[in-house]
């Protein structure tokens, strides 16, 4: 299945692309509380990076084995929404198959969070949508 959090429709694009290639259900993050799409979102994700409080997002009953997950880069790390998601979820013994959006940072600024918020599944760093068959 493809779990991705998506504000502004870049991430939900590329989680779409790859439901198309593999078959694969779509899942998108809801959270309690959504950010809006406008500039005072920016505000509010100040004021969250700084005190360190993560969105609340509802936990979901069924989770598939093998898992991609997309989420924008915010801030130089995972996204918050996605953060919410893997402090509801637990991801044990899964297969995780990251993917970000963003405008310049790569993958890689996010996956400290990555694996400490999903400690026991096995994440697969290397993974590329373009790569699908
Ligand atoms: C609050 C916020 C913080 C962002 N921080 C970064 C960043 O640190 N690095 C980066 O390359 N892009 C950053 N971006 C740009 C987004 O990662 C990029 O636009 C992404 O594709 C948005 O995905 P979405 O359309 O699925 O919401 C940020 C965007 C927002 C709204």
């Amino acid at each position: 299945m493809i779990i991705y959090y998506s504000l502004s429709g870049h991430t939900k694009a590329v989680a779409t692309q790859i439901s198309e290639k593999t078959g694969d259900r779509l899942y998108e993050i809801e959270l309690d509380k959504p950010y809006k799409n406008n500039p005072l979102m920016m505000v509010r994700f100040t004021k969250e990076k700084m005190t360190g409080v993560i969105p609340m997002v509802k936990k979901i009953d069924m989770i598939d084995d093998i898992i991609y997950l997309g989420y924008p880069i915010w801030g130089k790390d995972m996204s918050l929404a996605m953060q919410g998601f893997l402090k509801a979820n637990d991801l044990s013994g899964k297969t995780i198959k990251p993917f970000i959006t963003s405008d310049t940072s790569e993958l890689e600024i996010s996956l400290s969070t990555l694996k400490k918020l999903a400690p026991h599944a096995s994440i697969d760093a290397n993974f590329k949508p373009e790569n699908i068959e």
